[in-house]
């Protein structure tokens, strides 16, 4: 299991340098007030030095946050699972900017003005722009050109930017390629339920959505059912706010295509055809083998299921630094439908990777596992429930 008490480690670099950065931005972003940020800094200060306090008595989760840290309550915060500690420092910053509260920031996201400014930029009309050019294309050329965008969204998660820099490194390799897999299953299972687990807002929903425009039009899938956080989350995961952003950008866009996009979507959603769903797992620091039984319910039975980005990516294969090389149908055999993990490498986690592969990416002497330059498309699938 991976922790974050290695000083110079990735994790720890999450806690000791990506945090405070994150909480900076937070307080420089909204006024809060003097309450809320005395709260936001205690929380920094406990989450880089002290120990895990357990959750106050007046949060209206605390009986399952008491459970899920059951053992760890009163450890230092780099001696939990990094991805539980993660979960929980942002649960926590959600308290302390008064997220849950009644009075004047209850509901407001504190990410908001960041996923707002990303939105807002003029590169997404750019991007959006590209739309036109690819409607004259083969459908088989345009959802390769559609899954590649939706892929390398995930690079805009804007968590990650805090370290990348502003520009963020450039796209170089994909180092699994499942795609033609990918597309041969939806082919097969042609008007089936496929299931999208989204991952950030802004510039990687968009993609998602044009993506699964294509389904949609295109009959591969009758019916897509949109998973997306009941609440803010790791800086940047969608929420149903954020859908609804993204629908309203697409359909403002001046890009001929991409309101056409934005048009259809809003009607597959009236018509019950998408449906925006979530579910408090999604912000629970657990794995997808822990998902509880209604969750598991509604992917059962789906076509496909399509995880987006690194953190789905952890949850589904686990927060744990096995061979690269172990199979990635090993690690995801707890799924209940077939699934495709579209994601950058953001953190140490990797799987399913061939010899050669690993070869070239150990000697290559970059930080292959978390840079951001390497993406990958795994798909394992579960024929008996198709
Ligand atoms: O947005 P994504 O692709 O899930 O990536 C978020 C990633 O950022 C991190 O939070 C690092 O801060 C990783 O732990 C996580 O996997």
């Amino acid at each position: 299991m991976i922790r974050s008490d290695v000083p110079g480690s990735f994790a720890w670099g999450v806690f000791h340098e990506r945090h405070p950065k994150l909480v900076r931005q937070v307080l420089d972003a909204l006024p809060y007030g003097p309450a809320e940020r005395a709260a936001v800094e205690r929380l920094l200060a406990e989450s880089t030095g002290g120990v895990l306090e357990p959750p106050a008595d007046d949060l209206h989760d605390r009986a399952e946050w008491l459970a899920w840290g059951d053992g760890l309550w009163g450890l230092p915060w780099g001696e939990a699972p990094f991805l539980w500690a993660e979960s929980w420092f942002y649960r926590r910053l959600l308290d302390a900017t008064g997220y849950f509260r009644p009075g004047a920031w209850q509901g407001i996201d504190p990410f908001a003005p960041m996923k707002n400014a990303e939105l807002a930029g003029a590169v997404v009309d750019e991007e959006l722009a590209a739309l036109d050019g690819l409607a004259a294309l083969p459908d088989a050329q345009r959802a390769r050109a559609l899954l590649t965008s939706a892929l390398w969204g995930n690079r805009a998660d804007l968590s990650f930017g805090l370290t990348a820099g502003a520009d963020g490194p450039a796209a170089t390799d994909l180092v699994a390629d499942d795609s033609a897999q990918f597309w041969a299953e939806l082919e097969r299972t042609r008007g089936g339920r496929v299931c999208v687990v989204a991952d950030n807002a802004g510039r990687e929903l968009l993609p998602d959505l044009v993506l699964i425009d294509h389904l949609l039009r295109t009959g591969l899938a009758a019916r897509v059912d949109l998973y997306v956080k009941p609440q803010p989350y790791f800086v940047s995961d969608a929420t149903a706010a954020d859908v609804l952003a993204a629908l309203d950008r697409l359909r403002a866009a001046p890009s001929a295509a991409a309101a056409e996009v934005g048009r259809r979507l809003w009607r597959a959603m009236t018509d019950e055809v998408l449906t925006v769903r979530t579910h408090s797992f999604f912000c629970a620091p657990l794995p997808f083998p822990d998902m509880p039984d209604d969750l598991r319910a509604e992917f059962t039975g789906a076509a496909m299921t399509v995880l987006k980005g690194d953190l789905n990516y952890r949850r589904l294969v686990g927060d744990v630094l096995r061979p690269p090389t172990t199979a990635f149908g090993e690690t995801v055999a707890h799924f209940p439908s077939s699934v495709a993990a579209l994601r950058t490498l953001k953190s140490e986690v990797v799987v399913g990777l061939d010899a050669a592969t690993l070869a070239r990416l150990d000697g290559s002497g970059t930080t292959w596992r978390t840079d951001g330059r390497q993406a990958l498309v795994q798909v394992e699938l579960r024929r008996e429930n198709s």
